[in-house]
């Protein structure tokens, strides 16, 4: 265990200094490409106009054959596109790979300035991080950069959820956690077929109404991810670093889609995977707090004056924990609203309309 006072110096000799804060961008759609195709390469300069995030990756769903193109690809785009303020995060291959090592001393060395974030699959626990943070300050030193590159765990592992808690507090380059419901349900040995999303068997039925089982009985879809997602938010509440709901694969079922992003969004997450260009805009409106809800948040905020203390509103009680969640969606509206000024004309209206 390294003391907490050896946290913030740097892993290696003219490494850059370990951030003390995640910085504070929007993230609400992380969306993947493979690098290596020519069709999704091309794309790039104009996704990057409409996401918060662009990864390029390099793992599952690039074939084996196709890897150093993808790795190439990735450098080649970085070099040549200007992302404005989208971020450009790397998925690389998972750490018992043949290509992992040289996935990260080619993306530190040619283009670690680039990069924002460093995604890592199959993460197990801590010790998968400390091999990485270790690894990334000698490369970091070597490339001679003077910010250091952040790192994000895919949930996606038994032992990883095992270890969620210590996994998002073993650098202090942690910037997130995402779940990756395809191969943590692999890892688990569910018996489902599918990239996240509900399932019709996960159930429960109302009791029955007389001596026939099967007659008036509704019964109720659940949400399997919910226990996984809770224990991701709230490790990475305490860590101070941010969680997301992974990949949607039913590409055309758009409206589940946007469920289970609102179900990520409501117990906490800050964004989801896009993995077609159709899921940008659900992402986008999902993460993005409704102006309803802002217009009501500003109110109590308002009403409720020095934060303390309880007062009616509109025959709802409120008082310093319901103003604090006020706090937390007028917050994540303003973060959004410096950058996007359609959603800012949004909210400030919404705003205006309850005022009047
Ligand atoms: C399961 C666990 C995980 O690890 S999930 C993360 C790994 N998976 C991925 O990254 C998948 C990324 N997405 C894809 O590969 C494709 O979207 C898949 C799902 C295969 C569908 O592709 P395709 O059949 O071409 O779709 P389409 O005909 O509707 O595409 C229309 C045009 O859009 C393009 N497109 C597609 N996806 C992307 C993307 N992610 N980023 C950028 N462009 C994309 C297609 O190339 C196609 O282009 P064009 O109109 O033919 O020029
Ligand atoms: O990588 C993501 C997953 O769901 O697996
Ligand atoms: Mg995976």
């Amino acid at each position: 265990m390294r003391s907490p006072k050896d946290f913030f110096a740097p892993l290696a000799v003219g490494a850059p200094q370990p951030p003390r804060q995640i910085p504070v961008r929007p993230s609400r759609m992380i969306h993947f490409f493979d690098p290596g195709n020519e069709k999704m390469a091309a794309k790039v300069p104009d996704l990057a106009k409409k996401t918060d995030v662009l990864l390029g990756n390099l793992e599952d769903a690039v074939r084996a054959d196709r890897k150093e193109a993808a790795r190439a690809g990735l450098v080649s785009i970085a070099k040549a596109t200007d992302f404005g303020r989208t971020q450009l995060w790397t998925r690389v291959n998972s750490l018992d790979s043949p290509w992992v090592l040289d996935d990260l001393i080619t993306l530190v060395t040619e283009i670690g300035d680039k990069l924002d974030v460093i995604m890592i699959p199959k993460v197990e626990g801590a010790q998968d991080i400390h091999y990485v943070d270790r690894l990334l300050a000698q490369l970091e030193a070597r490339a001679g950069l003077t910010e250091p590159l952040l790192v994000h765990a895919i949930l996606e592992t038994a032992s990883g959820v095992a270890n969620v808690e210590e996994i998002a507090g073993a650098s202090p380059r942690m910037q997130g956690i995402s779940l990756g419901p395809a191969d943590l349900a692999a890892s688990r040995r569910m018996k489902t077929t599918r990239v996240g999303g509900g399932h019709p068997g996960y159930l429960v039925r109302t009791d029955p109404v007389g001596e026939d089982l099967d007659e008036g009985r509704t019964t109720y879809q659940q949400d399997l991810w919910h226990y996984t997602v809770a224990r991701m938010v709230d490790a990475c509440a305490m860590n101070g670093i941010l969680p997301y709901y992974g990949p949607f694969g039913d590409i055309r079922d758009v409206v589940a889609c946007e469920d289970q992003f609102r179900n990520a969004f409501l117990l906490g997450c800050v964004g989801a995977w896009s993995l077609h260009p159709v899921q940008i805009d659900i992402a986008k409106k999902v993460f993005s707090p409704s102006p309803a809800d802002v217009a009501w948040a500003r109110r109590v905020i308002a009403e409720m004056g020095d934060g303390t203390g309880a007062v009616m509103i509109d025959g709802k009680m409120q008082d310093d924990a319901s103003v604090k969640q006020c706090r937390v969606v007028v917050e994540l509206a303003d973060e959004l609203a410096a950058t996007d000024p359609e959603l800012a004309a949004a909210y400030d209206a919404a705003t205006k309309e309850i005022q009047s």
